[in-house]
């Protein structure tokens, strides 16, 4: 299969002052193969836009060499360039009275005579990209009156009126609500699988990357590039290394970060389905770690149903206790907690 983008043994960063240069990575030799979807994860400031802005030929790698689509990335000029790749950069949403449609019209940059004037091929471009990213509804707007999520999807319409076979984004969903991140994951994930469009993207959306990359770039904060199909990357361990903190443990059952359990007491718990997993959570958050049938705990609380609803019985060598509702269930819990902490019985 033919690559998309190649980079061998590069460095990225800044030039310093004087002679020396500020590494941020250094070695890497990745690449991204044709209609591939790419989320570039990493904790803050390990190089995630450094390398996206250097990928993108927007600043110059301080070794290495990096091809797009077999070229050198040196060897393009500056409308070759802006033919091979388009940029999305999350500090540069449009400002100013331009309208929605003008924004992304300029994507149609590369493709127009000197004139700029549009052709019916770059209007129906102009409309499939507003389309596709569900921004129809915006072209006639201002994008000073835009919101920050309407502007990015904009500018991820702009990207694709460019018309290019590889798409760089640098955190396109730093904006959007919840159900909207899921959309434009979705939407770009079934671009590059459609289109045969090569997309890599970062993102501090872990759960979102693991379940729609095909891949994953994994920059860890010795600058160093992991990459692999996302289950691999997270059952082999490496997720948890790259983020790995003090305050957050990997889940390698949910497949999600949890805040460290700095537990107070472990108790049973006995219940099935949805309740059990929301009261589960509902006594990591207060500090209560839930232990197997086996573990020494001497608090037992057991779900039971009852009409529409359930209540809680916890059983200790206080006796027994029940709960109409989880709310008085963890008031019940930090009332002994307290009590606990103060040397009552
Ligand atoms: N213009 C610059 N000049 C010098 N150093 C810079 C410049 N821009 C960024 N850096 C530094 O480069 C390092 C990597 O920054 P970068 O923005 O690429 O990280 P990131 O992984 O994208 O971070 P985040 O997740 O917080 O967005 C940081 O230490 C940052 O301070």
């Amino acid at each position: 299969m033919s690559l998309a983008l190649e980079a061998v043994s590069v460095s990225v960063g800044y030039e310093g002052k004087g002679t020396t240069a500020r590494v941020v990575a250094s070695g890497l030799t990745v690449s991204l193969k044709a209609g591939e979807f790419v989320c570039l994860l990493g904790p803050n400031g390990v190089g995630k836009s450094t390398l996206i802005r250097t990928l993108a030929g927007m600043q110059k790698p301080i070794s290495g060499s990096i091809r797009i689509a077999d070229t050198d990335l040196k060897a393009l000029s500056p409308k070759q360039k802006a033919r091979a790749v388009s940029v999305v950069l999350t500090d540069s949403l449009p400002q100013g009275m331009f309208d929605a449609y003008s924004v992304v019209a300029l994507g149609r940059h590369p493709h127009t005579g000197w004139t700029g004037s549009l052709a019916e091929r770059d209007r129906q471009r102009i409309e499939w990209a507003l389309q596709a990213v569900g921004a129809g509804g915006l072209a006639r707007r201002q994008v000073s009156e835009l919101s920050d999520g309407e502007r990015q999807k904009i500018m991820i319409a702009r990207a694709l009126a460019q018309e290019t076979k590889l798409i760089l984004l640098d955190e396109p969903t730093a904006f959007l609500d919840l159900p909207r991140r899921v959309e434009l994951m979705r939407t770009l994930r079934d671009l590059s699988r459609n289109e045969g469009l090569s997309i890599l993207l970062s993102t501090h959306d872990l759960d979102l990357a693991l379940r729609s990359a095909d891949r994953l770039w994994l920059l860890d904060s010795e600058g160093g590039l992991t990459t692999g199909i996302p289950e691999e990357l997270a059952y082999a361990g490496e997720i948890a290394n790259a983020f790995r903190s003090s305050e957050v443990d990997w889940d390698n059952e949910q497949g999600a970060f949890k805040m460290h359990n700095r537990a107070c007491a472990s108790v049973t718990l006995h219940g099935s389905g949805a309740i059990e997993v929301w009261t589960r959570r509902a006594l990591a958050r207060i500090g209560y770690e839930v232990g197997s049938e086996k573990s020494e705990s001497k608090i037992r609380i057991q779900i039971e149903a009852r009409g529409n609803g359930f209540f809680w019985k916890v059983e200790s060598e206080e006796g027994s206790e029940r709960f109409e509702s989880l709310h008085e269930l963890l008031q019940g819990l930090l009332g002994r907690s307290h009590q606990a902490a103060n040397g009552e019985t």
